[in-house]
């Protein structure tokens, strides 16, 4: 039998800080990289572009099926190829966040993309960021953990992350955003927003980014022995 190679799923909703903390275990760890929400958000956009009715199942799964999209690693970074054009920045934007959460509700949608997922899954191991990654897509993962904060905390860090990239946004609209996004994440029907069983619960409300950090990686060292 082969061995399958680790993964360690960092799960929560927008704005907790999984990006910031798959990133930083990854280069420590040195694993692989699997942002699922930009399969989503790729997605969205690839509907909005093509004047795809978002509204339509049918519509939208043969797009995910064949989804034309690239990740690349520039200088650490990632970057995002849609179709040939980088898209790093436009899959961003709040429209295309709500609209990703919109597409994520289709459970045919949501299986379309199961593949290209778990094909990420390599030597010597993977981080898995999203909202289902250890319920759904990696249930055997042997490190889950589900990273939260209060909704007034996110949108605050939302909002100094997208003034930083030249956005100009109101506080008010991305809590009430975040607020509607978490709901439609939360209560869907297939793959809701929710802690595995077997994950650790991690608020960062009042941790700061470094705390979380090594937090993280002492109990996915502890856990995997190494
Ligand atoms: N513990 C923290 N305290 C303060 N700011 C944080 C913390 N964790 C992340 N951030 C900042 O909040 C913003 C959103 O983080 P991000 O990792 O993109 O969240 P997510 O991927 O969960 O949506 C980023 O600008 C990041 O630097
Ligand atoms: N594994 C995942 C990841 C994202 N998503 C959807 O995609 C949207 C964008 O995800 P994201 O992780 O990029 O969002 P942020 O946490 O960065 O705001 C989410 O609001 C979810 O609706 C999902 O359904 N399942």
């Amino acid at each position: 039998m082969t061995a399958i190679a680790p993964v360690i799923t960092i799960d929560g909703p927008s704005g907790a800080g999984k990006g910031t903390l798959c990133k930083a275990m990854a280069e420590s760890l040195q694993w692989h990289l699997l942002d699922s929400g930009a399969i989503y958000r790729v997605l969205a956009l690839a509907a909005l572009h093509h004047q795809v009715d978002i509204e339509s199942e049918e519509a939208l799964v043969p797009m995910a099926a064949h989804l034309d999209v690239r990740f690349l690693s520039v200088e650490g970074e990632m970057q995002v190829i849609l179709e040939g054009e980088d898209v790093t920045g436009e899959i961003r934007t709040q429209e295309v966040s709500n609209t990703a959460s919109r597409v994520a509700a289709f459970p045919r949608v949501r299986e379309a993309l199961l593949r290209r997922q778990r094909a990420f899954r390599e030597e010597p191991g993977l981080i898995a960021d999203g909202r289902d990654m250890g319920t759904v897509v990696f249930p055997d993962a042997p490190v889950k953990i589900f990273l939260d904060a209060s909704s007034e905390e996110r949108a605050h860090r939302r909002m100094l992350q997208l003034q930083e990239k030249g956005f100009n946004v109101n506080f008010d609209r991305l809590l009430s955003e975040i607020k509607e996004r978490d709901d439609r994440d939360r209560n869907r029907a297939i793959a809701p927003l929710v802690p595995a069983a077997d994950a650790l619960v991690l608020d960062s409300t009042s941790m700061s980014i470094e705390q979380v950090i090594e937090k993280a990686l002492d109990y996915a060292r502890h856990k995997l022995g190494i």
